[in-house]
Parts: C-alpha cells; sequence; structure tokens
C-alpha cells in the first residue's frame, strides 16, 4: 500500500477501553473467568467468598506496572497476566502453602484497545488455572500506564509457614528453580538478539516451581523465600531476618549451558544474571544439616553464625563485595553489584 492510498476501514474496529466503558472492561477481564468450588461468590457481587480449607488464609500482593517490568515492544498482553499471577503464586509457594484465589486490578488508560485487555484477561485466567487456584474479582481503574496489582490466598494445608526468619547456623541453603534467565531473556530482548526463546520466555513469564514450596516445607525446611530482586538481595533479607550470615559457594552457582551461550552471544557475564537478575521466582530455602533435600532443590551454600560480620552478611567464596547487588523498587535500575 502506498502512503496515497486512503487506509482500509477496519472490519470491525477494536474498541478502546473508554469506547468500552467501565462494565465493558469489567466484562472482557472476567470473560474467561470459570465458577470453582473454592470460591462460593465470584466475580460480580460487591466481595468475593473464598473457602479457607485450613482456617488460617496466606495472603500478599504484588504489582507489575508497564515501563518499569514489562514494555508491550518486548511481551505480549497475555504474558502479562500469566505474569502477574506467577510472580504472586511463587510469594505464597514460599510460604509453604498452595494458591487458592487471586483478585486482580487492572489498570489502563483510556485508549487501550480491547485486545489488549482481552489478552490480558486470558493471560490471568491461564495463569491462575496453572498456579491451582481461581479468579475471585478484581478492579478496574484508569491509570497512565497499564498496570495489574494482584492479591493471592493460600492455604497451608495444615502446615506451618515457613517463614524468612527461621535459617539456623549450621543449615544448608539451597535453591529449586532457574536463576539469571529472566534477566538474560531481557537482555536479549533489548539487544535485539534473535534465539534463546527459553530465556526471553523466562523473561516475559517466569515458571516458578510452586510444588517446591510445600515439599521444602514438608521436608522441614527453616526458610523460605522466592528471589525477585536477585539472589544476592534475597538471600541477605533472610539472612538478616533470620540472624544469620549465608555463605555461598560460587562453583555450586555456575551459570547453565543457556546462559553461558547467552552470554558468548551478547559479550557479557552470565554469572552476574545469576547473582543479581531478579524475577525468575525460583525457591530460596534453609534446611537443617543432614536433611535429603527434595527434588529439584540444590545446595549453594551454608547458614553460620554471624561472627565478625553483621547479620545478613552473604559472601560468595568469602567475598562479601559481591552481595551489593540486585533490585531496589525506588532506584533506577539495578543497584550497583558488579
Ligand atoms: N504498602 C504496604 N503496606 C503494608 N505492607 C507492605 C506494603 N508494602 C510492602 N509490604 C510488606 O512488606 C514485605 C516486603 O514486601 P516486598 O514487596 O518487598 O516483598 P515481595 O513481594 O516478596 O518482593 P517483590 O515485590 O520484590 O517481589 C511484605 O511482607 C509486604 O506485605
Ligand atoms: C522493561 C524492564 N526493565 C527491567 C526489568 C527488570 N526488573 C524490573 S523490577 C525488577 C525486580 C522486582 O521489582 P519490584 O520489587 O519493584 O517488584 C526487575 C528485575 C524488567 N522486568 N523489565
Ligand atoms: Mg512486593
Amino acid at each position: 500500500m502506498t502512503s496515497e492510498e486512503p487506509e482500509s476501514p477496519a472490519q470491525s474496529p477494536v474498541r478502546t477501553a473508554a469506547e468500552l466503558g467501565e462494565d465493558g472492561v469489567i466484562a472482557l477481564a472476567t470473560g474467561g473467568v470459570q465458577p470453582d468450588p473454592r470460591i462460593p461468590v465470584g466475580p460480580g457481587d460487591d466481595a468475593a467468598v473464598v473457602a479457607a480449607p485450613d482456617g488460617r488464609t496466606v495472603v500478599s500482593s504484588d504489582a507489575i506496572v508497564e515501563g518499569r517490568h514489562f514494555r508491550f515492544a518486548l511481551t505480549t498482553p497475555e504474558h502479562v497476566g500469566r505474569r502477574a499471577i506467577a510472580q504472586n503464586a511463587a510469594d505464597i509457594a514460599a510460604m509453604g502453602a498452595v494458591c487458592t484465589a487471586f483478585t486482580v486490578t487492572l489498570g489502563c488508560p483510556p485508549e487501550t484497545r480491547e485486545d489488549v485487555i482481552a489478552g490480558i484477561a486470558r493471560g490471568t485466567t491461564r495463569g491462575a488455572a496453572d498456579a491451582g487456584g481461581a479468579i475471585a474479582g478484581g478492579d478496574v481503574v484508569r491509570t497512565e500506564q497499564v498496570l495489574l496489582a494482584v492479591t493471592v490466598l493460600g492455604d497451608l494445608q495444615g502446615r506451618e509457614p515457613v517463614l524468612l526468619s527461621g535459617a539456623r547456623p549450621g543449615d544448608v541453603v539451597a535453591v529449586c528453580g532457574t536463576l539469571g534467565h529472566s534477566a538474560a531473556g531481557l537482555d536479549v530482548l533489548l539487544a535485539g538478539h534473535d534465539g534463546f526463546d527459553g530465556l526471553v520466555e523466562t523473561y516475559r513469564c517466569p515458571a516458578p516451581p510452586l510444588a517446591a514450596g510445600p515439599q521444602a516445607a514438608a521436608a522441614g525446611a527453616t526458610a523460605l523465600t522466592d528471589v525477585s530482586d536477585g539472589l544476592l538481595r534475597d538471600a541477605r533479607s533472610l539472612a538478616r531476618a533470620s540472624g544469620v550470615a549465608i555463605a555461598l559457594d560460587g562453583a555450586l552457582l555456575a551459570p547453565d549451558d543457556e546462559l553461558i551461550a547467552c552470554a558468548a552471544a551478547l559479550g557479557t557475564d552470565a554469572e552476574h544474571w545469576v547473582r543479581t537478575g531478579g524475577e525468575d521466582h525460583a525457591l530460596l530455602a534453609t534446611f537443617p544439616a543432614g536433611v535429603a533435600l527434595p527434588a529439584g532443590w540444590r545446595a549453594i551454600g551454608t547458614a553460620a553464625a554471624p561472627g565478625g560480620a553483621p547479620a545478613g552478611t552473604v559472601t560468595v567464596d568469602g567475598d562479601t563485595g559481591p552481595a551489593a547487588g540486585g533490585w531496589n523498587t525506588f532506584t533506577e535500575t539495578e543497584e550497583d553489584g558488579r
């Protein structure tokens, strides 16, 4: 088509949020929600009613915002929806619990297209099913950028929650899931490089090892968290809360083949992704020495009494230097940890 030719009129014009109106946006956002026995009252009333089989409810909230956590040039609406759910589900797994229900607040500008809203809704519905929970309700609101603010409810199934503060000197520090894949995938996209589809997919939507949380709890994990801000930073949070120091073994943090190949192609450093990249939502735990680690978990270090260094100190091969890296929500970018 040359620039002189008029654009052909669309068969069925794509509507915007402004044209759909609030009720139309809610109808799109909740279109795929299925009835679920754990949610006797779902979307449509003033509030939802969710069963709490354990009698205690685990609850957490996490938001993702266009520009900071995703850009539509680098991902798809469906990935955005799935990702918002997945990272919330990871926080429930990180307590040793299972997901029951999610509420989803969708913020978007009036010019947001209906296919974007529908894609996000497909993503949240699929993400909830993948995480073993259901959508109980939510809210829609006009915002400057697209954002998804999710609240997740979880059930402990009779177990005790595994806190950040339970690590003890002598415990083994272990992880389950990938480290650095999301950060590498983002760098692939930012470099405009082809390939490394698995890494790119992890950036667009992480796949936290959700079942590993309850399994770690059942195996006697003393502390548990998910890696959202980078291994070193989240290890530091765990160590500080527990009043221990953590010594990581660099050899056990060796980048995998995919990361090594990617770093070679991009001319960058794979080790940095592993240590400071967030958003894979791997699980990080401590276990008493001698406990057989559940399937999928690998030891990466040990917890010790703080000794000379303050509680919260994290070292790699005895070096405290690298422990500064990771993501801080109020700094512009990654903290300097290289
Ligand atoms: N505005 C707030 N009001 C009350 N509690 C909050 C607020 N913001 C955070 N918290 C609490 O502070 C703790 C740490 O929150 P943070 O968001 O850093 O954790 P996270 O969700 O595990 O990490 P990330 O957001 O990096 O994935 C959580 O227990 C959270 O509930
Ligand atoms: C386009 C784009 N640029 C950079 C990043 C990396 N990033 C942003 S926030 C965050 C940690 C969690 O933050 P919070 O604690 O605010 O949830 C990370 C690793 C991204 N995902 N997308
Ligand atoms: Mg948070």
